[in-house]
């Protein structure tokens, strides 16, 4: 399988927190989500990923090549997104296309302006006054304009609304259609994920807890919700964790359907990223 990122143990040590051995890794043509409780270190995987902070240790791969500060080529290959946008107030969207047109040699300016013209971005207005919303679909016409293969966004869909989240994951869809290109995303906002991410990969804490699927987590995972007694009854090696909610038990397997299976009298639901992540986060094993 060839990856568009590899990310091999990345380690960064910062006096109160520790982004231990961080490793994953994202099959070319997918879109992967990185969800994790406020502090689990998602912005600190992104930015060491991007060599903006200097890490302890670890490997980044980026299309099978070693990130490096001096390729400036593979730089090219990667368009971001983080959640805060500093463009100049004073340029406008088509002022901006001059500028990058300078920086990137693989400036589209077709394709830039058939995305500003598709999110419906003015062209002509000042930045400075754009809306969040705008200013962020900016961000991400920008990324997706200078002929990158990986897109890295880090809760660039955060407070935007649900439209124009829709418009945003639509051309996420688009740009990994072509199966040579690779979208990474940091997210709180799950359902967004739910609808267009092919991989999860669940951080606490500092490391990576689970990575999977998102088909086999919304297909085969289940919440059973346990009486105390079945609880008591189960093997520690039929579920993931577990965290116990007044008389009930909520407990976090792989694979509802064995599950059910060997307890037919236990209420099994499907599992949404969320309540997973709150049973890795908040529950025990
Ligand atoms: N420059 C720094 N110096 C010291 N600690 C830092 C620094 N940057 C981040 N941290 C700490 O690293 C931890 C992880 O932060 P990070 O921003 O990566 O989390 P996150 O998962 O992106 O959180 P959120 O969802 O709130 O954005 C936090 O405890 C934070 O205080």
């Amino acid at each position: 399988m060839n990856y568009g990122i590899e990310v091999e143990n990345l380690t960064k040590i910062y006096p109160n927190f520790k982004l231990d051995s961080v490793t994953f890794q994202v099959p070319q043509g997918s879109i992967m989500g990185l969800v994790g409780e406020n502090g689990a270190g998602k912005t600190t995987t992104i930015s060491a990923m991007l060599n903006m902070i200097q890490t302890d240790s670890g490997e980044i791969r980026i299309m099978g090549k070693k990130m490096t500060d001096e390729d400036v080529e593979l730089r090219e290959e990667i368009g971001v997104v983080f959640d805060t946008v500093n463009f100049s107030p004073e340029l406008t969207a088509c002022r901006l296309s001059k500028v990058f047109s300078e920086i990137y040699k693989n400036w589209d300016e077709r394709g830039y302006r058939e995305r500003l013209e598709q999110l419906k971005i003015p062209s002509d207005k000042k930045i400075g006054k754009f809306s969040r919303g705008m200013t962020m679909k900016l961000s991400i016409a920008v990324a997706l304009s200078h002929g990158a293969k990986i897109l890295i966004l880090d809760e660039a869909t955060s407070g935007l609304d649900p439209i124009v989240r829709e418009e945003i994951l639509d051309l996420f869809l688009e740009f990994v259609e072509d199966e040579k290109r690779t979208v990474l995303i940091s997210s709180h906002i799950t359902s967004d994920l739910e609808k267009v991410a092919d991989y999860i990969t669940f951080m606490h804490q500092g490391k990576v807890v689970l990575v999977e699927r998102k088909d086999i987590l919304i297909y085969e995972y289940g919440i059973a919700r346990c009486r105390e007694r079945e609880f008591m009854e189960l093997e520690k090696t039929e579920y993931l964790a577990y965290r116990k909610r007044g008389l009930q038990t909520d407990v976090l397997v792989s694979d509802r359907k064995k599950f059910q299976a060997r307890h037919s009298q236990i209420l099994v639901d499907q599992a949404g990223i969320d309540e997973i992540m709150l049973l890795i986060v908040k529950g025990e094993r």
